[in-house]
């Protein structure tokens, strides 16, 4: 785990961080096994001793310190091969709303890997089972309105995208909180083009189109993505910095960007936050949304995203509450949610003493 929290600067900082911690967010891009609490991985290790994930969380802390992407996915992965169970999928899900409730997430698009569950043996009908009733309860216990986007294994290949695309379309798996799909893993010998057929039926089936794209590879991969799998909103685009007219396309067409700054430096896709890209794209005018892709193995929570994201843009309080009212602009909650949520971000900030 690398901790890339940034260090507090002083008295601004924690006033900020305090604005930030009870401040009303929404976050877009987030991923289910990646946001399993150390607790519950540590509990699940200790279920299944022979798996390499340890069951110590000092040793659990040193577990998520990645060498590269690829290793980051290599541990991502000895973690899905945890969760055996509706049962521990249900239990995940459910600590992972609690945890985001108490960061003042009010809405979650959580991405969820049917397919890793599926192949591991976990029946489908009992795994959409498991996350609606975490989602029911969470929202009921907390509030915290949860939607999931299914995406593809890219590197897993088509049979993982004809799995997903089917758990996603058949009405006997779909789940009701079902409102994206996506492509995750790595990009590297991944390309976005084979994935059309499949982004085709699931746009087709109502389903809004957000692939990873441009995290590990060039400006091509996120032009492709926007061509080919029609996506309404990029996972990452770091790279979209390295070509203007793409930074310029992203803005005029008001393309959201999942930005996940503190995992781009985990998974060594970006050297350091001074060099994070996050103020190229906000000069070109890019709708830029904050988000913590996997907190617990990235060492960091969506509020640490948000004080790196003030840090490194430079903002005071209003300045973090616009970037909050982005991702709920972004996201794919229907209008009235969208007011709900924005006019409680301006109550919450109009409250605050002015620093
Ligand atoms: N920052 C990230 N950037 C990209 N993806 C990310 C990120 N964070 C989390 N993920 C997730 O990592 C998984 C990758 C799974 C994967 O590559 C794979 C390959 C071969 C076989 C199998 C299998 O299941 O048999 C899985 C995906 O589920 C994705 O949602
Ligand atoms: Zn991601």
């Amino acid at each position: 785990m690398t901790d890339s929290s940034v260090p507090a600067t002083g008295t601004a900082d924690r006033d900020l961080r305090a604005f930030i911690a009870g401040l009303p967010k929404a976050e877009l891009h987030v991923h289910h096994v990646g946001s399993a609490s150390p607790r519950i991985v540590s509990e699940l290790a200790a279920r299944h001793p022979d798996s390499k994930v340890p069951s110590d969380p000092e040793a659990l802390a040193d577990y998520f310190t990645f060498t590269d992407f690829a290793h980051f996915i290599e541990v991502y992965l000895s973690v899905v091969d945890l969760i055996r169970t509706p049962e521990d999928v249900r239990l995940l899900t459910y600590e992972v709303a609690r945890d985001m409730a108490r960061q003042q997430v009010r809405y979650a698009e959580l991405t969820i890997t049917p397919f890793s569950s599926t192949r591991r043996g976990i029946d489908a009908r009992a795994f959409m089972d498991a996350i609606e009733d975490a989602r029911k309860s969470a929202e009921a216990e907390f509030g915290t309105v949860l939607r999931w986007c299914f995406d593809i294994p890219g590197e897993a290949g088509l049979e993982s995208a004809e799995e997903t695309v089917r758990l996603a379309t058949d009405d006997r798996f779909r789940p009701e909180g079902l409102v994206s799909f996506g492509l995750g893993g790595p990009e590297i010998g991944v390309p976005r083009p084979q994935f059309k057929p499949y982004f085709d039926r699931a746009i087709a089936a109502g389903l809004r189109s957000v692939p990873h794209a441009g995290e590990t590879t060039g400006p091509e991969t996120v032009w492709d993505a926007l061509t080919e799998l029609r996506a309404e909103r990029i996972g990452h685009g770091t790279s979209s910095a390295r070509d203007p007219k793409l930074l310029a396309h992203l803005a005029e067409h008001r393309v959201p960007l999942e930005v996940c700054p503190t995992s781009n430096i985990a998974t060594r896709a970006v050297r350091t936050l001074e060099e994070h890209p996050i103020k190229e794209f906000t000069r070109a005018g890019v709708l830029v949304t904050i988000n913590s892709d996997d907190p617990p193995m990235f060492g960091t929570d969506l509020n640490n995203e948000y004080a790196v994201a003030a840090r490194l843009l430079d903002l005071d309080e209003r300045g973090v509450a616009d970037l909050a009212k982005n991702a709920v602009e972004a996201s794919f909650l229907d209008a009235a949610g969208k007011a709900r949520i924005t006019a409680e971000i301006d109550t919450y900030t109009a409250a605050w003493p002015a620093s």
